[in-house]
Parts: structure tokens; C-alpha cells; sequence
């Protein structure tokens, strides 16, 4: 079945802790420029021995409390797929542009920059990131339909080289919907140039059965330690 207007309304997310939301935008934004600039970065090995053994340092600090894997971060909610530490919109990943994704119509557009950090031919993005983008793009497209699954197939083409430090326009479309599968497609090009597609492709996501819902996800509590809201449903509808 092809749809032409799938977008479902969502719950709104439960208001984070301001100071902590702050805290932890500030610390990726820090850890951001870190990581780019530990790429570009051309001062003497000396200096960066030094900065290495103060970065050692810090990574100390913050390891005085952590949380394991099957538990949420304080500031995440699944229902409304708030994931602040994702690797492509996590404000708190470093390596994450981080690009944000919304509906416009009956396409989810997103723009980012990427930088030297995400680099695989010289001055150009890594293929593989590319496919991270592309992966969450299509992803973030069925989520905001109300059609979370993961993502079963995907296919990309590489149509030409994604530059770096260069705005770029990401968009995607619904194509299908059946059962718990929904079809998306998208691409990603120069914002100078939208219609132009660098990267296209097509992802279909599948919402897990019950079984592998519970396998997955069945451990995974919210930072408190109570039972993460929602990883349970297996409507195809909801996480
Ligand atoms: C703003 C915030 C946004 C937030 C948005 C967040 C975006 C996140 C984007 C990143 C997402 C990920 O990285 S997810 C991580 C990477 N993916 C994974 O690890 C998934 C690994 N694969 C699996 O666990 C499984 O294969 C599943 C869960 C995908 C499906 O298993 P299942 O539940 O047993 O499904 P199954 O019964 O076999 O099939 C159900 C239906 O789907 C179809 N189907 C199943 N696999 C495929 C396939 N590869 N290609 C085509 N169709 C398929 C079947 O034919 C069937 O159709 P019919 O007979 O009903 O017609």
C-alpha cells in the first residue's frame, strides 16, 4: 500500500533536567570541537603528548559514575525517540554532526555540516557515514509516521562525492507501509544544490516481533532503574 500522508502525532517528551540537558549539550559540543580538532591539529608531538595526558584525565572524571548498556541515559525517552548520545542527532556525541530531522509536508528534511572527523577520501565524507546518515534519515522518516522499526534492508548509491565542511540537505519519503514493514527513500545532497542527489537509497524497517522485541530490549531500563516506557509494544506502532 502506498501512502501520501503517513505522519502520526506523537507524544510529547517529558521535559529534561535543564541543568543537566545544558551540562551534557555543553560537554558534547566541547567533546565536538575536540575531536575535529584532533584531526586538523598540527602543533608538535609534544603538545599533543601533553594534551593526550590531560585528556586521560579528564576521561577519569567522568568515569566515576557511568551506566551500562541496557540503561537509558536521565535525559532519553524512547516513546519519543529522544536519543541524546546517537551517533548522527545526539547532541551529546562528539561525533555526531549533529544533524536534527523534521517533518516538512510529506518529506522529513534535515541539514547538517559534516567535518574532518567523518572523512574518507581526502576532503570528501566516509562512505560509511554516509550510510549512518542515510540509515537514520530513513529511519527518523518512518519513526515520525508512527512506523519505529529497525532497519532489515537498506541500499545506497553512491552518485558522487560527499564534500566536507559544505552544507548539506538530507530528505526522505515514505513509499510504503504494510504490515509491521514500512519502505522509505531519501537522499543527500548539496544545499546549493537539492536536487541533485550525491547518495540515494532505500531502506525498509521492520518492527520486531515480540520475541526478538523481548531479546533486544526486554533489560533496558530508564536511568532510574524502572522498566524503559514502551519497549514492550509490539503494534508495529510504537517502540
Ligand atoms: C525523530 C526521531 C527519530 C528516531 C529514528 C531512529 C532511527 C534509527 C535508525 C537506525 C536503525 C538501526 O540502526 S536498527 C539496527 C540495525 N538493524 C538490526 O540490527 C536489525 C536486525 N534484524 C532483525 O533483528 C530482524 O531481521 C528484524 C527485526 C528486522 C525483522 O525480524 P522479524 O520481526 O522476525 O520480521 P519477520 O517476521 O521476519 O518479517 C516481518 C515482515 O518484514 C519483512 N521483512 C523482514 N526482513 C526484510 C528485509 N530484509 N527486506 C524486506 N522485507 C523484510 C518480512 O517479509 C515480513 O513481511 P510480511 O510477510 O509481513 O509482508
Amino acid at each position: 500500500m502506498t501512502t501520501t500522508s503517513p505522519w502520526a502525532e506523537h507524544p510529547a517528551a517529558p521535559d529534561p533536567d535543564p541543568d543537566l540537558q545544558a551540562a551534557v549539550t555543553e560537554l558534547g559540543a566541547a567533546v565536538r570541537d575536540l575531536l575535529e580538532t584532533t584531526v586538523t591539529t598540527t602543533v608538535p608531538a609534544g603538545e599533543q603528548a601533553a594534551v593526550a595526558a590531560g585528556v586521560r584525565g579528564l576521561t577519569a572524571r567522568l568515569a566515576a559514575a557511568t551506566r551500562g548498556r541496557h540503561t537509558l541515559s536521565a535525559l532519553d525517552d524512547l516513546p519519543t525517540f529522544r536519543r541524546t548520545y546517537s551517533p548522527v542527532t545526539g547532541v551529546g556525541n562528539g561525533f555526531a554532526p549533529p544533524v536534527q530531522f523534521r517533518r516538512e509536508g510529506d518529506t522529513v528534511v534535515g541539514e547538517t555540516v559534516l567535518g574532518l572527523r567523518h572523512e574518507g577520501p581526502p576532503a570528501h565524507c566516509h562512505g560509511g557515514v554516509s550510510a549512518l546518515l542515510m540509515d537514520q534519515l530513513l529511519g527518523s522518516a518512518a519513526f515520525l509516521a508512527g512506523r519505529w522499526g529497525m532497519t532489515a534492508h537498506l541500499v545506497l548509491t553512491y552518485h558522487g562525492a560527499v564534500p566536507l565542511q559544505t552544507p548539506l540537505v538530507l530528505t526522505a519519503r515514505i513509499t510504503e507501509t504494510s504490515g509491521r514493514k514500512t519502505v522509505v527513500t531519501g537522499g543527500i545532497a548539496l544545499a546549493a544544490e537539492p536536487d541533485r542527489e550525491l547518495v540515494s537509497g532505500e531502506a525498509v524497517f521492520v518492527s520486531p516481533r515480540p520475541e526478538l522485541l523481548e531479546l533486544y530490549f526486554g533489560a533496558l531500563t530508564t536511568a532510574d532503574g524502572s522498566p524503559a516506557p514502551g519497549h514492550g509494544a509490539t503494534d508495529g506502532t510504537a517502540l
